[in-house]
């Protein structure tokens, strides 16, 4: 063997301690390695080995660094007075152990890096469209207008109020100016902008058939609404009582994100009669109006921003453009992310449930709402033990992800809500792309028991990494699926960072590294010229940066290379 063939073999043996752990003390960490990567599924197995290391992937390798020291000084005493061949060795398995070295070296930059710029984009927080306002807890101090929509637990109205006026920037959104591409101008407004300018709020007023009258039975029996409501929904002597006397009467609450809902104001009053009641729900209305109504006198009201329409009767009038369609899934994918970090699982997303307006540039904008299902417990944990078919699975069982769906209550049992949102995302994603949802009768597919083949496929339009995100979103088994962080990252690297991809591996991440620094700059810097902060391309990348982890990056990087090995592949072999 030549000293040049015996340097190879020692660099190619240190990186074999690290990479497969091939000696023997080094094979249960090995084995441990091979069990994650198996759990990760299939396409994990496949794909490159070190795409898609676990979390862990750092404490095995500085564990087998160890070990690759502890082996490198034994050799080395039993070999330093061997033939120049074994010195060559182990000359170069030492120079394999300083790549691993320096490999780690790279990765802590990287983390830092990322851990610089999250607290940087942590720092700004989301602001309201509305001028803080101090008032607003009765029922008198709104008024309402027309219905603008009616679920199966609430009616919502339209509503106004003297004390807290739209910011300047708020009022010139419109849904049909912006829709037929008119720069605003003096021109007559339509109905719909008209009523958005005039009711810049919509009131949500809940039906109570069984909670009683009293504010914190109400509050009790309806407090998963109160997820979304920001610090001063509930007047303070409300929050007081609700806290003190009655542990548990509210739930955590979530922080405020561009892609869901504000509650600003949660108060109870007696029902009133609205426009339609009589027609539309007599029943839930309390003796006092209708002699038959089964409903209680006083229920919970919320006060929300009015939005322009839900994702549905957005699509049932346009189909997004591309970009937009990839910005919408985006955004929704975002908003569940935050969910998730607040330890909230929404458990009911469907496009009726999601809201929509337009930034300046008529991007449209979406927003999570309808909390009324979610779960939302006090130690955040979003896995929820289900002995018995009286625990609620969540709502619309058509979009309920497949290890939800098919949970069959028993001791010990848990569902896990982890990733079922992002399930729903995925589902949700065929009609931002103008398709029939999978999951509705049209196609017929049930989340229970569909084959991932059956799914039928997207335009081909649909920009191939965004399919590819929508197919592992729709992935059956939970391990296989991404979070909704990693697939949110995996969209946001195809939108913003193709050319930092391109000649990017899997593993040393310096280069993607440096194209977040220019990022985070550019941003910033857009930041500083004014309103573009506002628009929903400027919101997503800050969110993107401010929950940046490399491990989830790493993750999504390796998701991303392998969907487009993939992709490459069946162009070639057609
Ligand atoms: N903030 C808002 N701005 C504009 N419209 C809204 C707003 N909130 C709700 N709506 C409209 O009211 C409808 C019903 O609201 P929501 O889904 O919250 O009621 P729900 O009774 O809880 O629904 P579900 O039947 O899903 O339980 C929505 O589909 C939407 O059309």
């Amino acid at each position: 063997m030549s000293v040049k063939h015996a340097i190879s073999r020692g660099l190619e043996l240190g990186r074999s301690v690290f990479q497969l752990g091939l000696l023997k003390s080094g094979g249960r960490l090995a084995a441990k390695l091979r069990a994650d990567r198996f759990r990760a599924g299939p396409s994990v197995r496949t794909a490159q080995p070190q795409a898609f290391l676990p979390s862990r992937y750092r404490y095995y390798r500085t564990s087998l660094k160890g070990l690759a020291a502890q082996l490198q000084s034994a050799g080395f005493r039993r070999f330093a007075g061997g033939s120049p061949r074994n010195r060559a060795v182990f000359l170069a398995f030492g120079l394999g152990v300083g790549l691993i070295e320096q490999q780690l070296e790279d990765d802590r930059k990287s983390a830092s890096t990322c851990q610089e710029i999250q607290a940087v984009f942590r720092k700004k927080k989301f602001q309201s469209p509305f001028k803080p306002f101090t008032s607003g807890y009765k029922l008198e101090d709104y008024i309402l207008g027309n219905q603008i929509g009616k679920g199966s637990n609430a009616a919502v109205y339209e509503a106004a109020a003297q004390f807290a006026p739209p910011k300047q920037s708020a009022r010139k959104c419109s849904l049909v100016q912006i829709k037929e591409g008119e720069v605003e101008t003096e021109a007559p407004r339509s109905l719909t902008c008209c009523s958005l300018r005039n009711f810049p709020f919509a009131i949500k007023m809940m039906w109570n058939f069984g909670a009683g009258s009293s504010s914190e039975a109400i509050l009790k029996s309806m407090s998963q609404e109160l997820v979304p409501a920001g610090p001063h929904a509930l007047k303070q002597e409300k929050e007081e009582i609700t806290l003190d006397g009655h542990f548990g009467v509210l739930p955590k609450r979530v922080s405020a994100h561009p892609n869901v809902i504000r509650v600003y104001r949660a108060f109870t009053a007696d029902v009133p009669l609205l426009p339609g009641a009589q027609e539309e729900y007599p029943d839930v209305l309390p003796p006092r109006l209708n002699p038959t109504g089964l409903g209680n006198n006083r229920t919970l009201f919320l006060v929300m921003k009015n939005y322009p329409c839900t994702l549905r009767q957005y699509l049932e009038m346009s189909t997004p453009s591309r970009r937009q369609g990839t910005l919408m899934v985006l955004q929704l994918l975002e908003g569940i992310d935050h969910l998730c970090r607040e330890g909230v699982a929404h458990r009911d997303l469907k496009s009726d449930n999601v809201l929509l307006e337009f930034d300046s540039d008529g991007c449209p904008r979406l927003v999570i709402s309808d909390f009324g299902c979610c779960l939302a417990q006090s130690d955040s944990s979003l896995q929820l033990p289900f002995n018995s078919i009286w625990v609620s699975k969540g709502g619309n069982a058509s979009l309920m992800a497949p290890e939800v769906a098919t949970a069959v209550p028993g001791c010990g049992v848990v569902l896990d809500y982890s990733k079922a949102d992002a399930w729903a995302v995925g589902a949700i994603s065929y009609e931002i792309f103008g398709q029939q949802n999978p999951f509705y009768r049209a196609v017929g597919l049930e989340s229970r028991n569909y084959q991932e083949k059956q799914l039928p496929p997207l335009p081909s339009s649909v920009p191939a990494d965004v399919q590819f995100v929508i197919r592992l979103l729709l992935r059956r088994n939970p391990n296989k699926r991404p979070t909704a962080r990693v697939a949110a990252n995996m969209l946001h690297l195809s939108l913003w960072g193709r050319k930092a991809l391109a000649n990017q591996d899997s593993v040393g991440m310096r280069k993607l590294a440096d194209w977040l620094l220019c990022q985070s700059a550019v941003v910033l810097l857009k930041g500083c010229q004014g309103p573009s902060g506002n628009k929903v391309e400027a919101e997503l990348q800050r969110s993107f940066l401010a929950n940046l982890e490399l491990e989830d990056l790493r993750t999504a990087v390796g998701f991303l290379l392998y969907g487009r090995e993939q992709s490459q592949a069946c162009v070639l072999s057609v």
